[in-house]
């Protein structure tokens, strides 16, 4: 589903993404770790097609997600539909002025009908148990409590795929909780997810495989998560990010 072919990335001078060569199945459930600064985000702003690559190319679904790609409305329009992007800070993702109509724009903005919305917007509020908040102005929200605005406000969108970076700093373990329970629900009704995270005791909970970066900004190992965990060394190497 995902494909990534000899990619390098460099903010000006500044290597972020060296020689990343990954493929991703539709269904996969895979975490990226490693340390600050390696390049998780920057992989995941590629994928999301915010940044093009300084050489190397991506595919998704075997179409290249090239200049001419993102430079289609019609295309990036369908891209940012089927990968849905949870940042790091919800901050930039929440503008609107009660949480209802935060939820609301995504699918408005798809043309979907109001009843289509409305059932949309009903199903993801009780996903993330987040009914209560409704009418709450999101900026004034706890930071776990923006998480899950956030979180729903992708899923009205109904990607197939949902990349999620650190999806659970800063928040306490009963959030961390329930964010893993939703994300395990999601995987289980068939989608592909992605998150970084630096906390192996939830991604060891929830993921399948485990891509790990170094400093050098290049794949140190990718593996199925049982292989990791059979190996202390790995384990500990994960624990001490
Ligand atoms: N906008 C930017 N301009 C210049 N350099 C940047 C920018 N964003 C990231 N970098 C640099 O690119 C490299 C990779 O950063 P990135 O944010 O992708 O790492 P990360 O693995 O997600 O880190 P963290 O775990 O701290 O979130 C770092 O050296 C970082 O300083």
């Amino acid at each position: 589903m995902l494909k990534l072919n000899q990619i390098h990335y460099a903010y000006g001078q500044t290597a972020s993404l060296v020689d990343i060569n990954l493929t991703i199945d539709a269904g996969e459930f895979v975490a990226f770790m490693g340390p600050n600064g390696s390049g998780k985000s920057t992989l995941f702003k590629l994928i999301n097609g915010l940044i093009e690559p300084t050489s190397g190319y991506f595919e998704f679904k075997t179409q290249r997600v090239d200049h001419a790609f993102l430079k289609s409305a019609t295309l990036n329009t369908q891209l940012h539909q089927s990968i849905g992007f949870v940042f790091q800070n919800s901050d930039v993702q929440l503008f609107n002025e009660t949480v209802l109509a935060e939820l609301t724009f995504g699918p408005q903005q798809m043309g979907l009908s109001n009843t289509e919305v409305q059932q949309r917007v009903h199903d993801c509020l009780q996903l993330l148990h987040i009914e209560h908040l409704a009418d709450r102005v999101p900026y004034q929200l706890s930071g776990g409590e923006k998480k899950l605005v956030a979180i729903a406000c992708v899923l009205t969108m109904n990607p197939e795929v949902i990349v999620l970076d650190e999806p659970f700093n800063g928040l306490s373990t009963a959030y961390q909780t329930l964010i893993s329970q939703v994300l395990l629900a999601l995987h289980q009704a068939g989608k592909t997810i992605l998150i970084a995270s630096h906390q192996f005791e939830q991604v060891k909970q929830i993921a399948q495989r485990v891509v790990v970066f170094n400093e050098h900004h290049q794949i140190d190992f990718d593996l199925p998560l049982q292989t990791i965990l059979k190996s202390p060394a790995k384990v500990t190497q994960l624990q001490t990010l």
